[in-house]
């Protein structure tokens, strides 16, 4: 494992891309990192260029000041130019060789495997720092999503020694059945940036994660 790759582990949050937001988006990630995320990804689909890196410049800035790990989604230039500390790939995104080549050696990078065990081992042989499964329950946010079960984990950590990362549906009241099935991170969007108090969000699935 990688000095960096333990860093991602507990409440990775992943910001919702809805607009207009009820509150901005640097007050709604302070907010959850106040509440225990340890992990941010900026998740946003537009086409808004300026804005998008506004605002990843911005999450950048706040997450170094407190010591968390910035992902960008999908983007590895925008990664690149706001020095984001990593960048998550999915299967429709940039592959793992040429993340590494614009973002280097000490870059996170993150890949979805979806319910795959072939694709996650060759993305660990091919350097991924931490691999994410999911949608492990039915997810809002992304409803098309595959199903993968939560025995998953188990399967990689056969052949993965870094960090495993569940998605999809995660919230307080199913995030233990998460942790003890193997994942080492959670990452979350509506349970977190849906709720009216997004401190208080975070803080009860950070502390089922701490207690379960
Ligand atoms: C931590 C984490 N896991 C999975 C995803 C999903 O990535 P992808 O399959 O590329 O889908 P989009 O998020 O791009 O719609 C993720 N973003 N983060
Ligand atoms: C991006 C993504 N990929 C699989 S599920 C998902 C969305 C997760 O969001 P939520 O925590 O709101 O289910
Ligand atoms: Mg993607």
């Amino acid at each position: 494992m990688a000095p960096g790759d333990q860093g991602i582990a507990g409440l990775y949050v992943i910001t919702d891309a809805r607009w207009p937001r009820p509150v901005p988006l640097t007050e709604a990630v302070a907010a959850a990192i106040r509440g225990g995320a340890r992990v941010v990804q900026y998740r946003d689909k537009s086409d808004d260029t300026e804005r998008r890196h506004q605002e990843a410049t911005a999450l950048q800035r706040l997450c170094a000041q407190a010591g968390v790990p910035f992902i960008v989604n999908d983007d590895v230039a925008l990664a690149a130019a706001v020095g984001a500390d990593g960048v998550h790939i999915g299967q429709d995104d940039p592959d793992i060789a040429e993340a590494r080549r614009q973002l280097g050696a000490s870059a996170l990078i993150g890949v979805s495997c979806y319910a795959d065990l072939d694709r996650a081992q060759r993305m660990a042989a091919a350097g991924a720092n931490y691999l994410a499964f999911g949608s492990v329950y039915p997810s809002s946010t992304k409803p098309a999503s595959g199903r993968a079960p939560l025995s998953i984990f188990n399967e990689a950590r056969a052949f993965f020694a870094g960090p495993l990362v569940a998605i999809g549906g995660i919230q307080a009241g199913n995030v233990e059945a998460v942790i003890e099935a193997g994942a080492d991170a959670v990452a979350v969007i509506d349970a977190v940036f849906s709720a009216t108090d997004i401190a208080a969000a975070a803080t009860a699935i950070s502390h089922a994660i701490n207690t379960g």
